[in-house]
């Protein structure tokens, strides 16, 4: 995997479905606008042909060829969105990235060693924020969706936090930068922590 080593800083921002990840990063998109700061915000799978394709293959289907498809989206993402806006100095933060195939593709019973071998060009994230919180809350606010996808049905959420603990360690030893969030309650104050270390590594720039 590569280190980046373009012009603009590169965030990833995973954890487990329904911890709170776009009700936080819709917070920290406002809070920097209101700052006067351009970040650029994207997500995966991403808006393309082909991440549409991702998520709709994904509610039916796992395994290998999942596991591949996300990173060819992944590919395709960061070729034509997330390199570019690197390579004009931005600031990219991407809602669900590698990690989260450390965590969903293991679910699906994907080994790590598959997982890491299919995305080893991708470029590391500069920070990887992780989300959690307490199994019990995350399953209430999950509780509350009219729709569930299939990672999301029938308490799957320890197996989540779980896999996310392991992933996080991997990410750890191969060199990415870790700031873990506890999503309980309070998003103020996560919003806070999250737009002051972006701040940061803009400033560092
Ligand atoms: N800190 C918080 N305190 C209380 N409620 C929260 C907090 N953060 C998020 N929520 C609530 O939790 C629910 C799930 O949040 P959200 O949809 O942002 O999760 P998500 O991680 O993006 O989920 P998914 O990845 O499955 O789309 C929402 O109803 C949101 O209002
Ligand atoms: C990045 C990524 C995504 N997926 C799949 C799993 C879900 O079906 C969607 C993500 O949807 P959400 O609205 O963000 O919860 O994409 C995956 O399996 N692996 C990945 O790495």
């Amino acid at each position: 995997m590569k280190i980046n080593d373009l012009k603009g800083k590169f965030i990833a921002i995973d954890g487990p479905n329904g911890v709170g990840k776009s009700t936080l990063l819709a917070g920290v998109k406002s809070k920097l606008e209101e700052l006067g700061y351009e970040v650029y915000f994207t997500k995966e799978p991403s808006e393309t042909q082909l991440g549409n394709y991702t998520r709709e293959y994904a509610e039916n289907h796992g395994g290998l060829e999942l596991a591949c498809l996300v990173a060819a989206n992944r590919y395709e993402h960061l070729s034509i969105e997330i390199i570019p806006n690197l390579e004009n100095g931005k600031i990219v933060v991407s809602d669900r990235y590698l990690l989260s195939s450390l965590i969903l593709q293991r679910m699906d019973g994907v080994s790590e060693e598959f997982i890491l071998s299919v995305n080893h060009d991708v470029i590391l994230p500069d920070l990887q924020i992780t989300i959690c919180a307490d199994e019990d809350i995350i399953q209430k606010r999950l509780s509350e969706r009219s729709i569930l996808t299939r990672f999301e049905e029938g308490n799957q959420t320890l197996k989540e936090l779980n896999y996310m603990k392991l992933g996080v360690q991997t990410l750890i030893k191969i060199g990415v930068n870790v700031l873990s969030v506890v999503n309980n309650d309070r998003p103020d104050v996560n919003i806070e922590t999250i737009v002051n270390h972006i701040i940061n590594l803009k400033e560092k720039q």
